[in-house]
């Protein structure tokens, strides 16, 4: 019935057509955008609409839901899972019972109620032990055992007490969320986005919330849940995506990803910029017909100071540069020409006539170009003696030098932070001088006008097959839905907004895996968050990256030093107790006194160990572990995942090699430790553990991450000894 309100309401907003004034038709845009919005929400979160009841020593009942409801005399219907009065559902426990006699969880499937599980909060009928149980045991525990999908749910239903604390935490500050594999640190961090959204939606709807993962298959993973708790604004985002126009494609190599994210590159960029403001070491002649004008080391000083004192980016500072330039040449081509002293307006004049000439412009833009940051780093990575200016070793030069190729450079997810940092050096160029200067710029523009032409067609076309199958048409016609799409600037929702602007601030930023991030790439998202509101969410003990962080308090105390607060999680829902005794033992090779976190769920089944005579023989084995309904990874060494993934696909067919689309959805994936951070599998095999090991210099947290993404089977294939970490894994023969 909602639904049908909802939808009568957009359908009366559409009705009033495309006239009326500018202001008129943006109203109506904006409600139509509100009824669409709220329409797809309930759309979205049919399933299991009402999941809780609070049973309460002083009122009525109140039903908890993933969103509030009223009917049409405002009485309440359904409480918002994240309204204040909703709290107790998640915190109420036997000893400090919030006002509440019983909880009780509804399982449904559609609309109907398919189970029931009561906690009784009332203190008398309970054992001391009992008092402190889990929240909803029996409800977290069917969630727990149900088979995965290849996409994360949300947890609404039995979120527990010491996770809520996160969710529900303050806006303000940085707060970091430590916990180990498993604890719900990706799962808490989205509900607590969805918590802000609703608690501070002036505030946030109009800056946004940047969610940023590791990498598209983890972004993938997670897409959905935000729509299944009602919220569709946010942005979610790597590194590697956040610099506007740039998509990283390459990979890099580990010590070159290495030295690009370390915090002494911000110095480098500064120093290759400075090698491009250089003053010349011979004065520069410049022929103009008749007579010559020269530019000499202490007017170029002079000009080069100026511009540096004026404290703009490089691209602004030109103008200060070039300014003082053209006055020394004007006042020399008027001596030349048999001139003397010159009125300010005369020399505004030859200043401007200058300022056209050929020979001049050239020389002005050598010796203060304009650049944007992608010139500036192939400038730098293609030459020697720029990188060594800058203040990189022979070594280092010798791992970053690349040469330019023909078909223009492919970036890399390290790139993106340098990008960003040159950028902040350089500023703008005048969109106008950028046109002119543009190599080819005519042909370069006729060419995207065509591709700018055929992709407006084929956003149409698709636009309207998307009307034809919702049945939508009739509300909002295909021209608009396509320009949204597309994204015209009066079509475009905060999180759209923001992704086309570098220099946009979020209202509050979610970082998950942030132990992978670099100090680089913490300096790009700390300028996108000055109001440092951040969520920052990891586990130390799985940082795999080699630029990645050894303390929170490394990376935090250069940006917020006193200002940031943790939370740590404690409670494992993934791994079972069997696996997650020989992931502890691994953990004491990545430190002796990380503790592992306590696992909720025993499965009787141990994992086990083989030896294999030759490594193919893993795609029969993979075959015979296939989960009936459920998912399956082979996680492999990066150095053998192409033979690896081959043995695999060719043995088990609808196996997938590698973070390809469709990696989620396949019933086996072999995926390397790096591509199966986050994620979680019914069932896992590793292949070749001591090889994972011997990697890297962080090989002991990859195969705790490797141990770790199972919620119920284990399995470790090798050909060579099998590491002693390992050692609890039960033996199977081999065949
Ligand atoms: N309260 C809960 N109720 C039901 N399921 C939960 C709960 N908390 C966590 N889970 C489940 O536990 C699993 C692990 O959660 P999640 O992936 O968020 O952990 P993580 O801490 O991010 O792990 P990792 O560090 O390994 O990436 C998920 O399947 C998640 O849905």
């Amino acid at each position: 019935m909602l639904r049908e309100r909802t939808r009568g309401q957009l359908d009366e907003v559409l009705a009033q057509g495309g006239g009326g004034t500018h202001q008129n038709r943006s109203e109506r845009d904006s409600f139509a955008g509100m009824y669409a919005e709220r329409l797809a929400r309930l759309w979205a979160v049919e399933n299991g609409l009402c999941f809780g009841r609070l049973d309460l020593a002083q009122e009525g009942p109140l039903y908890i839901g993933r969103l509030g409801l009223s009917d049409d005399d405002q009485a309440r219907l359904l409480i918002d899972w994240r309204a204040p009065v909703a709290q107790p559902f998640y915190r109420a426990t036997p000893a400090a019972p919030m006002g509440v006699t019983r909880r009780r969880h509804l399982q449904t499937k559609g609309r109907r109620v398919i189970g029931l599980d009561d906690d009784l909060l009332d203190l008398d009928r309970l054992s001391e032990a009992d008092r402190a149980t889990l929240n909803g045991e029996a409800a977290l525990l069917a969630a727990l055992d149900e088979k995965r999908t290849g996409r994360m749910r949300d947890i609404v239903a039995t979120i527990q007490a010491e996770q809520d604390r996160v969710i529900r935490s303050d806006l303000n500050g940085v707060l970091v969320v430590q916990g180990g594999p498993g604890t719900g640190k990706t799962v808490v961090a989205l509900h607590r986005a969805a918590y802000l959204l609703y608690t501070h939606r002036e505030r946030l709807a109009r800056r946004g919330v940047l969610i940023v993962g590791p990498n598209l298959t983890f972004l993938r993973y997670i897409e959905q849940v935000l729509p299944s708790l009602g919220e569709t604004d946010v942005l979610l985002s790597t590194v590697g995506e956040l610099y506007p126009g740039i998509t990283a494609t390459a990979r890099e190599s580990a010590p070159a990803a290495a030295i690009k994210g370390s915090a002494r590159m911000a110095e480098v960029v500064a120093r290759a910029l400075r090698d491009r403001q250089r003053v010349p070491r011979e004065p520069v002649d410049i022929p103009m017909g008749n007579f010559t004008l020269r530019l000499d080391q202490r007017t170029c000083e002079a000009a080069k100071s100026r511009a540096v004192r004026s404290r703009r980016p490089h691209n602004q500072a030109r103008a200060v540069f070039v300014r003082h330039v053209l006055n020394v040449l004007a006042k020399q081509a008027a001596k030349a020409l048999g001139r003397g002293m010159l009125e300010e307006d005369e020399l505004a004049d030859l200043r401007e006539d200058l300022r056209t000439e050929p020979a001049v412009k050239s020389a002005l833009n050598r010796l203060w170009p304009y650049l944007t940051p992608q010139q500036l780093l192939i400038g730098l990575f293609g030459s020697r003696p720029r990188m060594a200016y800058a203040g990189l070793s022979d070594a280092e030069q010798d791992i970053l030098f690349r040469e330019t190729p023909r078909g223009g450079v492919s970036w890399t997810e390290a790139d993106v932070p340098l990008l960003d940092e040159a950028a902040e050096l350089l500023g703008d160029i005048d969109p106008q001088v950028l046109r002119a200067t543009a190599m080819q710029a005519e042909e370069e523009l006729a060419a995207a006008r065509r591709a700018e032409e055929a992709e407006r067609d084929s956003e149409l076309t698709y636009a309207r097959e998307v009307l034809e199958l919702t049945g939508m048409s009739d509300m909002i016609d295909a021209e608009r839905l396509a320009a949204r799409h597309r994204g015209d600037e009066n079509y475009l929702t905060t999180a759209e907004r923001a992704a086309g602007d570098r220099t946009w601030a979020y209202g509050h930023i979610i970082v998950d895996e942030a132990q992978e991030l670099s100090p680089m790439a913490w300096r790009m998202l700390m300028r996108r968050s000055p109001n440092r509101s951040m969520t920052i969410v990891g586990d130390i003990a799985q940082t795999g990256s080699a630029a990645g962080a050894a303390s929170w308090g490394q990376v935090l105390d250069p940006y917020a030093r006193g200002r940031w607060r943790e939370e740590t999680l404690t409670v494992n829902y993934r791994t079972p107790v069997e696996l997650m005794a020989v992931a502890a033992d691994v953990l004491t090779l990545v430190g002796p006194d990380l503790k592992a976190p306590d696992s909720v769920r025993e499965t009787g089944v141990p994992p086990w160990a083989r030896k294999l005579a030759a490594a193919r023989e893993i795609g029969p084995i993979a075959a015979g572990e296939i989960v009936e309904g459920g998912r399956l990874a082979v996680i492999v060494p990066a150095s053998r995942a192409a033979e690896l993934g081959e043995a695999v696909t060719s043995a088990v067919p609808g196996a997938v090699a590698g973070p390809v689309p469709g990696a989620l959805e396949a019933p086996v994936v072999v995926l390397t430790v790096a591509d199966a951070k986050g994620l979680e599998f019914d069932a896992v095999l590793i292949a070749e553990p001591a090889e994972i090991l011997a990697e890297s210099p962080r090989g002991p947290s990859d195969l705790y991450v490797a141990l770790t993404r199972a919620t119920s089977r284990l399995g470790v294939l090798h050909t060579g000894d099998l590491p002693p970490a390992l050692s609890r894994c039960e033996r199977i023969p081999s065949p």
